[in-house]
């Protein structure tokens, strides 16, 4: 079940291994650290110590544990740097619960395949670009079928809940995940929890069908409706609990993972025999780990009707020219794809990548530049870009959303109006300048044939996952084959453009535009340490 994706968009984060709390007996503790245990899983063990609630930070060297429903033992004899990087499973705090053989053998659809199972040692590489000799890395679990299931069919009772920005490609994967169910292992008992997490106990449910989800993946937005805020963890685990859920499947972005794995330690301290499962769902495509995001493809493709207009209105006229704002509050990439994919772009800013407006190597000189070599100028920019700015030079706001999300100023009026201000005061230029907001408009939008065939992946993914008992999970692409991610690798960090990446390299070499980077009293705390060194050290013949 494997799905054909670009390659990754991000590098690799730190990463662990599961220890799982109770370990099986046939598994005894030598086997898990050998006599030889290095400085660094020591360190880690330390940390695992001292870091409450984190059961997620250990290395093993030379005997590697995969926790699965069989209590696999994978030995490497080799000390290879190979890392497992398992996720819970209810029998870690339901030892005694039984299993039953997977009924997917004898469904219509799985009945031919050869290997209907995935085997508990299919692992996925994290990174996929190795060198001779080079430590191995983490292994996530391949997602798919499992031999055995901890749930029969008929006591299953699952739910769904949609929470955060929209996305398009939510209500594919709501549809995949209620015929999954129903066609794959006869479950027909899903609830859908309405207008996000408060909707466990503000809202009434609807019974979930495949007729009733029969054609919504044809519609934009959720058809569950969505909320921000509202996430009492106690009170959303009450109500699983009172009406009888024991799988719950959560889509949402990084917000939602830190609601799901909050419910995931709540189900897991009450021993309540529930699987959570996050499905990673983000237009801004910030979440760590996986390839891509779903919908961030049909998201760069419907921008680019936004971006050709702008480029039409600023090509027929003298001295166009078109700013298009597009989302991304803290990762540029739907701007940095858009840009890449449209091939008329002039300059892209993105909040990753500081800018700054006057003097040599500023946006103000390389507008004027391309309308004297071109006669007109195209910026694209994502919502999270110059923040910084316009809260020094406007009174902005520091007030968030219901989540705690910072909201943010109109970057595109603020940058809009200081362009004509330069040109008519400064330069006393004759410009003409259309600014484009298409923001909601990429979002809402039904999801391409790409992303549906994605959202279908990820939906049976989750179900397989959720059948097979592991819990507190996320489930993505990690170079091209679904994974299941513990749910803290997702949460840790946000997946950023980096500019040290060689992506944002290739952009500057398609666009031509200034780095920016020219003027280092404008970078100042903006960076890293290590970036910082690189752009200290560059050596650019240009700016
Ligand atoms: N730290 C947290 N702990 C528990 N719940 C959280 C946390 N952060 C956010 N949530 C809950 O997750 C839900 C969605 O969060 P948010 O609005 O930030 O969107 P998101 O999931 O990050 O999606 P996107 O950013 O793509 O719109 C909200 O109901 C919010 O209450
Ligand atoms: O207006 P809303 O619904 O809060 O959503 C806006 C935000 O949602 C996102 O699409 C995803 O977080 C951001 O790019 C954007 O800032
Ligand atoms: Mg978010």
């Amino acid at each position: 079940m494997e799905l054909s994706l670009s390659s990754s968009l991000h590098s690799n984060t730190p990463c662990f291994i599961p220890l799982s709390r109770n370990l099986s007996p046939c598994i005894s503790r030598q086997n898990l650290v050998s006599s030889s245990t290095s400085s660094f899983l020591r360190r880690n063990l330390t940390e695992r110590v001292s870091l409450k609630n984190n059961k997620y930070l250990i290395r093993y060297r030379r005997r590697l544990i995969m926790r699965s429903q069989s209590s696999t033992v994978i030995n490497d004899d080799d000390d290879d740097g190979f890392i497992i990087q398992g996720v819970p499973h209810l029998t870690d705090f339901l030892p005694d619960l039984p299993s039953y053989p997977n009924p997917l053998k004898k469904s219509q659809a799985y009945a031919i395949v050869k290997n209907t199972f995935v085997s508990p040692k299919d692992l996925v590489a994290e990174n996929n670009i190795i060198q001779k000799g080079s430590p191995r890395g983490v292994h996530f679990m391949r997602a798919g079928p499992r031999e055995k299931v901890y749930f029969l069919p008929e006591k299953v009772r699952a739910c769904i809940v949609t929470c955060g920005g929209l996305c398009p490609g939510i209500n594919t994967v709501i549809r995949e995940i209620v015929c999954g169910l129903s066609n794959m292992y006869s479950v027909d008992d899903v609830l859908g929890i309405q207008g996000g997490y408060r909707g466990f106990y503000s809202h009434n449910t609807v019974h979930l069908t495949p007729k009733v989800v029969n054609d919504i993946h044809k519609r934009g937005g959720t058809f569950l409706q969505t909320s921000r805020g509202g996430h009492d963890t106690k009170k959303i685990v009450d109500n699983i609990q009172d009406r009888g859920i024991n799988q719950v499947y959560i889509i949402g972005g990084d917000g939602t993972h830190k609601g799901a794995a909050a419910i995931y330690k709540e189900v897991e301290s009450r021993g309540l025999q529930v699987s959570v499962v996050g499905i990673p769902k983000t237009i801004d495509n910030d979440i760590a780990v996986i390839d891509k995001s779903f919908g961030f493809d049909t998201a760069v493709e419907e921008a680019q009707r936004a971006i050709n207009a702008a480029h039409v209105e600023a090509e027929c006229v003298e001295n166009g020219v078109g700013i298009v704002k597009l989302m991304g509050r803290y990762s540029g990439f739907i701007a940095m794809f858009a840009t890449l994919a449209n091939g008329d772009v002039d300059c892209c800013l993105i909040p990753e990548s500081p800018f700054y407006l006057e003097g040599q190597g500023g946006l103000f000189e390389y507008i004027e530049q391309r309308l004297k070599e071109n006669g007109h100028v195209l910026i694209v920019l994502a919502e999270g870009a110059g923040q910084e700015y316009i809260a020094q030079s406007m009174k902005a706001g520091n007030g968030t959303d219901a989540s705690g999300n910072r909201l943010l100023s109109d970057v595109g009026l603020w940058l809009t109006q200081k362009v004509k201000d330069h040109f008519t005061n400064v330069r006393k230029m004759t410009i003409n300048l259309k600014y484009i907001d298409p923001t909601y408009m990429i979002r809402a939008i039904p999801s391409n044939a790409y992303d549906n065939i994605y959202c279908t992946l990820l939906a049976q993914s989750a179900v397989h996952g959720t059948m097979a008992g592991f819990t507190g999970f996320t489930v993505g692409p990690v170079n091209s084959r679904f994974a299941y991610i513990p749910i803290n690798r997702v949460t840790e960090t946000q997946n950023i453009v980096k500019l040290t990446d060689r992506m944002w390299a290739r952009l500057l070499a398609s666009t031509n535009q200034p780095s920016f980077l020219g003027k280092p009293e404008y970078l100042q705390g903006k960076f890293d340490k290590e970036t910082m060194d690189i752009i200290n050290r560059m050596q650019i013949t240009s700016i």
